[in-house]
């Protein structure tokens, strides 16, 4: 890719920083270098353990994927335009981006980690219900100074360097040479709750179950929200070793203060072929449980006809919103039960490839053009989706943040990943002391609202472990 000297990447409706000279004034061009370099000591965390600063970019899965760090660039978005606004500067960065790529990997050369907020229209408050919005972006883009990625067996590192700067080239010794801080432990935690009591959550579940029973809706996804303080302030390093180490099977992600290990893929998008994991439909999975327990819960769960209804119209939105991009689709007849420590989830992998020539576009969309697409689906929010959000901002009664919205990464081809924000907290950006974890269920009529807060408190176990918790 050539650099080409078009105008500095003007946020559409967002901010951008960069490192460099002021992007909104001058072209801040890109000088991007990936090189293959020895593999890293370590299994599943070590992508994790290279990790220099508090300041972490992470997507990691059974030891595979890429970190990153520092800024090159960065942009925010608000508003209903926010995944729009977020490609078009990607884009424009790549117009200017210099790269020499030895690797040519997904996730080689120039990435964006990202992050978008659940909803776009304006932010409560969790505590007090103000509206304080606009000041929290809906969404960012962050360009890494420094990636590090590693793919069945291959491992690399890419340097990012904006306007007239010039990192250290990348290389196996230039990783050693980094300076790394020590990861200090949080200390105790104290748990509270967050904008509704655990005690008092079961009567919103009531409210949506009554909902769909007078025929409103068909599902609704009720959410809630734990505040954990720490004794010391919190390293986010110190969350993705633990959960890449006990959740492999799901993606550890921290981008912006926003940590966690998701079982659930929006898209992947890989050289013309999509896929997506959509999960609904759960089960608890006691601690020390037998192997043939486990099997007893799993039939149980794949015979549940509220889990599956739960999960067909999950299934059934990601179909929907993937189909006009694809030439051909495969939706699975059934689910397959996937099993986590702590948690079994009925899960369905849709597949597509990609129409090369959709709706006369002059490239493929890319990852985050169909996560934009694809998000909300129901099994974050409901169905339908409209009349499901507006019940979930009527009902819930907290600020869902960037829980439950898409989280990942884009390359420089449009290819790329993103997952679904749960099983996840958000760090104060102002108090390092301070988490949100959240936790949501999907409703449907036959849900019991008792059994949904038991299910809620499975699917935090994640979170409250990473942190240190039993
Ligand atoms: C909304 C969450 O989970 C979703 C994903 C898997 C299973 C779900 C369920 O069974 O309700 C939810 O749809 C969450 O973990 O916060």
């Amino acid at each position: 890719m050539s650099a080409t000297p078009l105008p500095a990447p003007r946020p559409l409706g967002g901010t951008t920083t960069g490192t460099s000279p002021d992007p909104a004034t001058e072209p801040l061009a890109l000088l991007v270098r990936t090189s293959r370099i020895d593999d890293l000591p370590g299994g599943l965390t070590a992508l994790i353990d290279v990790l220099p600063d508090a300041r972490p970019l992470s997507w990691v899965r059974r030891g595979d994927g890429i970190v990153g760090w520092g800024e090159a660039l960065r942009f925010d978005t608000f508003g209903p335009g926010r995944f729009a606004d977020a490609e078009a500067a990607w884009q424009a960065t790549l117009q200017r981006a210099v790269v020499r790529d030895e690797v040519r990997l997904p996730g080689t050369g120039p990435v964006a980690f990202g992050t978008f907020a659940f909803d776009d229209a304006g932010q409560l408050d969790d505590q007090d219900g103000d509206d304080v919005g606009p000041g929290r972006p809906d969404g960012s883009l962050v360009v890494p100074r420094v990636v590090v990625g590693r793919r069945a067996g291959v491992t690399w590192m890419t340097t990012i360097s904006p306007g007239a700067s010039l990192d250290a080239a990348p290389g196996t010794a230039a990783l050693r040479q980094a300076p790394r801080s020590p990861v200090p432990e949080p200390g105790d935690v104290r748990f509270t709750d967050g904008a509704v009591a655990a005690d008092d959550w079961p009567a919103v579940v009531r409210e949506g179950v009554a909902r769909i029973q007078s025929g409103a809706l068909e599902k609704v996804v009720l959410a809630r929200d734990v505040l954990a303080t720490t004794e010391h302030p919190l390293d986010p390093r110190w969350l993705l070793r633990r959960l890449a180490d006990r959740y492999e099977a799901c993606w550890t992600f921290s981008v912006s203060g926003m940590v966690g290990a998701t079982p659930e893929l929006l898209v992947r998008s890989e050289k013309g072929l999509v896929t997506s994991r959509v999960l609904a439909g759960t089960i608890r999975r006691e601690a020390g449980m037998s192997d043939d327990d486990a099997l007893l819960h799993a039939a149980q769960l794949a015979r549940s006809s509220k889990d599956l209804e739960e999960h067909e119209y999950a299934v059934r939105s990601v179909a929907a919103a993937l189909e006009p991009f694809c030439s051909s689709m495969n939706v699975p007849d059934a689910p397959f039960v996937l099993h986590l420590p702590n948690v079994m989830h009925l899960a369905s992998d849709v597949t597509g490839v990609l129409d090369r020539g959709t709706a006369g576009a002059s490239r493929p969309p890319s990852s985050l053009t169909l996560a934009a697409a694809l998000h909300p689906s129901a099994a974050v929010c409901g169905t339908p989706t409209n009349v499901a959000r507006d019940l979930i901002r009527q009902i819930e009664g907290m600020d869902r943040s960037r829980y439950a919205g898409p989280v990942g990464w884009v390359g420089a081809d449009g290819d790329g990943e993103w997952g679904i924000a749960l099983r996840s907290a958000e760090l104060s950006p102002t108090d390092p002391r301070h988490v949100r974890l959240f936790a949501g269920c999907g409703i449907v009529a036959a849900s019991d609202p008792e059994a949904e807060l038991a299910e809620s408190e499975a699917k935090l176990v994640p979170m409250r472990w990473a942190l240190g918790a039993d």
